[in-house]
């Protein structure tokens, strides 16, 4: 007989939701949990569930590397609700839903304090899990493409388990993310909770942090600044960068679609890191210089992510190439920084 650590298990069916999600005469809206929805990809996020008037939308979020200033139109509406709380401790609430996206994500803040980031995403998983067991509610957790470290095959497939140093730098994170992953298909297996995951490659956009240290923010507030682009040495390796909206719309339908993933989310278009500089050097200010300077350990060389499957089983496809979402970007961090278009 199949025993609870049977890795072979068929998965249980998943408890019950609330009996509101079929009643007739009560209001039944779809009560939608964002973790880390002050954040950069999150307060996006938030800003599509509620155009649908059958969500109601609630923030979790200890603002970190998040702000409230991201949420501002939505304060106060009778559909939306912000709690400053830490997923590090346990949250009890009743909801359908939950989108996981709490943890810091640029290499600077995440590299700050590790242990905190290897809590969130443990710890912080290991509640959300919690609580999507005792209301019954679907979760999809916003893995990364770090999971895959310095990949040895490229592009990268979701049925490749990557190349991670286990006690590098970067670990609190990669490895911190493939613990969630982990702990996600235990408690599937264990328990027939309804996950989704979500690998999602590098996204820019408007929002983000000013100061948030990722390389598409550094180079275009560089740019509006008139400070040299500071391509961190080689140069040489690459990324694939997906516009946020795009980005929003993949993980809405992952959540909505009877996959559980991992299922990449990228944009497939490759980039070196010179290369970016070169474009943001011409779209925002061909009169700013590059320069090389000294890198961080355990850079991945190479990223581009093989989206087949988000094609074959969301029948979603980015839309935004670089070329077109980074004025969108530049107009946002010119207003944020005061600085307009002709100066
Ligand atoms: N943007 C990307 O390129 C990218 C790529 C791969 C994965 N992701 C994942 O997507 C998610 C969102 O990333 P983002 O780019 O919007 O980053 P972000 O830093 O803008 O947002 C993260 C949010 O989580 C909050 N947070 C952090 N720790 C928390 C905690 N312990 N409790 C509650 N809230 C906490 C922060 O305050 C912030 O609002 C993260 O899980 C990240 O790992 C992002
Ligand atoms: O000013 C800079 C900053 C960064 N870089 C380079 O740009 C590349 C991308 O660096 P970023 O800091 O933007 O992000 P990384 O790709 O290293 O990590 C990101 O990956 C996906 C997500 O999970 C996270 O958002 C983050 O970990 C790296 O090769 C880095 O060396 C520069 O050349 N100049």
């Amino acid at each position: 007989m199949a025993t609870n650590g049977d890795q072979q298990a068929t998965p249980k069916p998943p408890p019950s939701p609330s009996p509101l999600r079929n009643a007739k005469f009560f209001q039944a809206n779809m009560r939608i949990l964002v973790t880390g929805g002050a954040g950069f990809i999150g307060s996006h996020l938030v800003d599509k569930l509620m155009e649908n008037e059958k969500n109601e939308v609630i923030v979790a979020d200890n603002y970190f590397t998040g702000s409230k200033d991201n949420l501002k139109k939505w304060i106060g509406h009778p559909r939306f609700e912000l709690i400053r709380h830490d997923v590090t401790e346990p949250l009890l609430i009743e909801v359908d839903q939950i989108y996981h996206l709490a943890c810091p994500a640029s290499p600077i803040f995440y590299k700050y304090n590790p242990v905190k980031t290897i809590k969130t995403n443990v710890i912080g998983t290991l509640n959300m899990l919690g609580l999507a067991k005792r209301v019954g509610a679907r979760i999809l957790l916003t893995s990364t493409s770090e999971v895959y470290g310095d990949p040895l095959i490229h592009p990268q497939t979701e049925s490749y388990w990557g190349n991670v140093n286990p006690i590098g730098v970067r670990s609190c994170y990669d490895e911190g993310k493939r613990v969630a992953e982990t702990l996600m298909f235990d408690y599937h297996r264990q328990h027939g909770i309804e996950i989704r995951i979500a690998r999602i490659f590098n996204t820019y956009g408007p929002r983000m942090n000013i100061d948030d240290g990722r390389v598409v923010s550094n180079f275009i507030a560089q740019a509006l600044r008139d400070d040299p682009l500071t391509v961190q040495a080689p140069g040489t390796q690459t990324r694939s960068f997906c516009y946020v909206s795009d980005m929003v719309d993949g993980l809405i339908r992952l959540m909505q679609g009877d996959n559980t993933g991992p299922i990449n989310i990228g944009n497939p278009g490759e980039f070196t890191m010179i290369e970016l500089a070169e474009n943001v050097k011409e779209l925002i200010n061909p009169k700013v210089e590059i320069i090389m300077v000294e890198n961080t350990p355990d850079d991945p060389r190479q990223r581009k992510p093989d989206v087949t499957k988000a094609k074959e089983l969301l029948g979603w496809e980015p839309k935004v190439k670089l070329r077109d979402g980074l004025p969108l970007m530049e107009d946002d961090f010119r207003t944020r920084l005061g600085v307009p278009k002709n100066k």
